[in-house]
């Protein structure tokens, strides 16, 4: 690189007093990153090369005993200063890190409003970060499930430094999560946790007793009975046929058979979620998540009162706590149920967060525009944390459905055909009903529908790792080219990512009340992929 003219930008910046590096002379300064401490500037270089691919580097002028701390690939000394420029790798990330505490994450337990961004590509949060600051909602950028991680072949440290590098380029220093999401041993606790996850989401589903729920009365009574008399004792005494009221008018009564499904359903649970706050939530001052989502049984008020109650009484208060709610919450598809029914349940799991001090977690959350408003409304006062994550997956997909239509196609057609890979990771209705477009009867002329029909999304949202890491003869089918086309349109996507984003951030914000108003008012009217 031109390091004179590098160091004339460092002295350009200096010179600055007002902070104003809008109007730089030297435009591929990536002015959101630029950073002056006293004497020593930092900021990031964006560069497009003969493809149109944006190339970064890190620029840092810093006094010269200090500036060794980085991993430069290029040097100028000046004066008692250097001028070094490097990668973005995590050398110089650890190194910034120890310069700037807020490219590290911080836990959710301050913010009253979070939302999580799962970015499988590693190249969303940017974006991301640009549609945040000053919606007072924090980013939980970083929240790959192992599930995710496993099967798009990253790890968690991928994950964090690439949101943690977008943190520093857009210089984000409101807080944001990173969050080792559904974690279900003690082994995935400690690799998010080492990695320097702010948050776990420990998934109890292992521990979760699900055959409890298809038990007759009978076979419930005499499986409860058979715990030891000192248990059953306890569980009678602290619970049955009793009413605990959790908000005005919001109460939840124990019936025998509330009761004894709770107690052998979910107590392993929360003997495994004490012991993972124990041994790692207390050590670390870790932001602790339980979800219970992924069972295939909704989660009762009663279960929930339970669960959160034998939780209290062992001095366990998890930020967020995520039950299985009435209804589906699948990927990659607005809500299914009775959306008046749904907000008649949810007030009663937000009355019993609040009443035990958590705030309530939406997982699959993504693109369920038509309960936001009802999540939004009813936790406005207390806070909520909605999850999202293979949608930014799916946006990246009309990026290559638009510049490379034939491209998405021949991934469509893969995806369908090879369905069963996830099948024992996901359960979505695209599996099972059949309707599904064919890919016989998709086209250049109609391949954008792939990203706005229900099945297709569903194909295409959980196919992430199949279609990403096949291989033949050795080398990737996909990747390549699927990373080619996808970076020379970055801003495209940027575009998508903001759009879609803003309509899930402004339901949940109450700034618009029904999905209707949402993609009125965010759908593009033209294709605005002319435009990048
Ligand atoms: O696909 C995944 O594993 C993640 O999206 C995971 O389900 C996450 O917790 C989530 O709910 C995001 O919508």
């Amino acid at each position: 690189m031109d390091l004179q003219k590098l160091l004339k930008d460092v002295k350009e910046i200096l010179s600055i007093e007002d902070g104003d590096y809008s109007k730089l002379t030297d435009k591929e300064v990536y002015a959101p990153s630029i950073q002056v401490d006293r004497r020593n500037v930092y900021f990031v270089t964006h560069q497009k090369n003969s493809e149109g691919i944006t190339e970064k580097h890190l620029v840092v002028y810093e006094n010269r005993l200090t500036a060794k701390d980085f991993d430069a690939t290029e040097v100028l000394k000046d004066d008692d200063s250097t001028l070094i420029v490097g990668e973005l790798n995590e050398t110089n990330n650890n190194a910034l890190a120890t310069r700037f505490q807020w490219i590290r994450p911080a836990s959710r337990r301050n913010y009253k409003y979070t939302f999580g961004l799962g970015d499988r590509l590693g190249n969303a949060s940017n974006a991301h970060l640009r549609l945040f600051k000053g919606r007072g909602i924090m980013p939980v950028l970083a929240q790959q499930s192992i599930r995710e991680l496993m099967l798009m072949h990253r790890t968690n440290t991928d994950v964090f430094q690439s949101a943690s590098w977008a943190v520093f380029e857009e210089g984000f220093t409101y807080g944001w999560g990173a969050d080792g999401d559904h974690v279900k041993t003690p082994y995935e606790v400690d690799y998010a946790v080492k990695i320097g996850c702010s948050m776990i989401t420990l998934d109890c589903t292992e521990e979760i007793h699900n055959d409890v729920v298809n038990l007759d009365e009978s076979e419930l009574d005499k499986r409860f009975n058979s715990l030891d008399p000192d248990q059953i004792k306890y569980f009678n005494d602290a619970y049955l046929d009793k009413d605990f009221e959790v908000a005005d008018g919001v109460t939840v009564h124990f019936t025998k058979k509330d009761l004894e499904e709770s107690v052998l359903t979910f107590y392993d649970a929360i003997l495994f979620a004490e012991g993972i706050y124990t041994k790692f939530v207390v050590p670390y001052n870790l932001d602790f998540e339980i979800s219970m989502d992924e069972t295939p049984y909704q989660t009762t008020p009663e279960n929930h009162f339970f669960f959160a109650s034998e939780l209290n009484k062992q001095g366990v208060t998890p930020v967020t706590m995520a039950p299985r709610f009435y209804g589906e919450f699948q990927k990659a598809i607005d809500y299914i149920g009775d959306t008046e029914r749904f907000e008649r349940e949810y007030v009663v799991h937000e009355s019993i967060a609040e009443h035990f001090g958590y705030k309530l977690s939406i997982h699959s959350g993504s693109d369920k525009l038509s309960v936001y408003e009802i999540i939004g409304r009813l936790s406005k006062k207390h806070g909520w944390h909605v999850k999202t994550a293979g949608t930014n997956w799916l946006e990246a997909l009309r990026v290559i459905a638009h510049k490379d239509p034939d491209f998405m196609l021949e991934l469509y057609k893969f995806a369908y055909d090879n369905l069963d890979d996830v099948k024992d990771f996901y359960v979505f209705n695209a599996q099972t009903n059949g309707t599904a477009p064919k890919p016989a009867d998709m086209n250049k002329s109609n391949v954008m529908d792939l990203l706005d029909n229900d099945d297709a999304r569903q194909v295409l949202h959980t196919m992430y790792g199949s279609i990403m890491n096949l291989k033949h003869n050795f080398h990737y089918v996909y990747r390549d080219k699927f990373w080619n086309t996808l970076l020379k349109n970055q801003d495209l996507y940027d575009a998508y990512l903001n759009i879609h984003i803003a309509e899930h951030l402004d339901l949940l914000q109450g700034v618009v009340k029904t999905r209707a108003e949402a993609l009125e008012k965010y759908e593009p009217k033209e294709d605005i992929s002319k435009k990048f």
